[in-house]
């Protein structure tokens, strides 16, 4: 069995984070592992408080991790603070895992920073170099790149500038469009479109969570990058069709129907 590994905050609510990523890393059959950067207290509605893991205690987990298993892809997620970020990127120079993907978080759907607005240039600086594949939202590629985005002309604009700042491969989501909700990929030589309808849901918390987890799993299990993302939009896809409503707010998306699907059981 691959082994992945998580490097991400924790969501008390479950819809986003850690335990979005551990979700998804069951759903594919690899085995999950995780590295928590910060404990937030969160639910449907929104964050209301975030306590950030120090340094020291973020590099044990990654050396006890590293020591002891081999790793097959490991994916980011929210990294918080400067020397959070410094400490994560000196220990993956160190150990250097085969894929890494990067998920760049920057606000929650709620809006609350989950990464310091200081550690922005820390991030594009330690972590986009490192990076298999990247993968910000439109608002968080706007930041990376300085620009405005809203257009599939100005998504490819964009990642062609993240590539330049040394990411391998770059995935400019469209969630955030206004119509479909279609991805680019660029890898330096081409791009590549995965097409999506927009989903009528107000529950897509962590969709971005599970959708760089999904591009880990297949990463783990030996897909080439554009196979790795095209099968994890497919994921992305059902999960968001079969997100349901818990709380009074943002609902998460559902990570089980393709285990179901496979054993030929009814979504219930
Ligand atoms: N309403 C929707 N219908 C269909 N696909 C969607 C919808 N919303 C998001 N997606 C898809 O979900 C994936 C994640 O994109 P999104 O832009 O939502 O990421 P994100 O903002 O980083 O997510 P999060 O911050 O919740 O982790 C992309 O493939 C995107 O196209
Ligand atoms: C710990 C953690 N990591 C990531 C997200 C982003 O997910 P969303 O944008 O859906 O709130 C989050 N809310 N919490």
């Amino acid at each position: 069995m691959k082994k992945v590994l998580t490097i991400a905050g924790s969501d008390s609510s479950g819809g986003a984070g850690i335990q979005a990523d551990l979700k998804t890393f069951s759903a594919h059959g690899v085995f999950g592992m995780s590295v928590i950067t910060a404990v937030t207290a969160q639910n449907t509605q929104g964050v209301f408080a975030v306590q950030d893991i120090t340094p020291e205690m973020i590099a044990s987990q990654l050396d006890a991790i590293f020591t002891d298993i081999e790793v097959d892809a490991v994916k980011i997620g929210m990294v918080s603070q400067i020397d959070t970020i410094k400490v994560i990127a000196e220990k993956l120079r160190q150990y250097k895992p085969k894929h890494i993907v990067v998920d760049p978080v920057m606000v929650s759907k709620s809006g609350y920073d989950l990464l310091s607005p200081d550690a922005k240039e820390a991030l594009i600086q330690e972590l986009i170099p490192l990076a298999t594949v990247i993968t910000p939202n439109l608002p968080e590629a706007e930041v990376i790149t300085g620009r405005n985005i809203s257009t599939l002309k100005e998504m490819e604009e964009a990642a062609i500038l993240i590539h330049s700042l040394g990411a391998k491969a770059v995935l400019v989501k469209g969630g955030h469009l206004e119509d479909d909700a279609t991805d680019v990929s660029y890898d330096g030589y081409e791009f590549t479109y995965y097409k999506g309808t927009r989903i009528a849901t107000n529950n897509t918390h962590g969709t971005g969570c599970t959708l760089s987890s999904s591009i880990t799993s297949n990463l783990a299990n030996e897909c080439p990058l554009n196979e790795a993302i095209s099968k994890a939009k497919e994921y992305i896809t059902l999960a968001i069709q079969h997100s349901f409503s818990i709380g009074k707010g943002v609902g998460p998306v559902h990570h089980f129907y393709s285990m179901y699907q496979k054993a030929g059981i009814q979504h219930v």
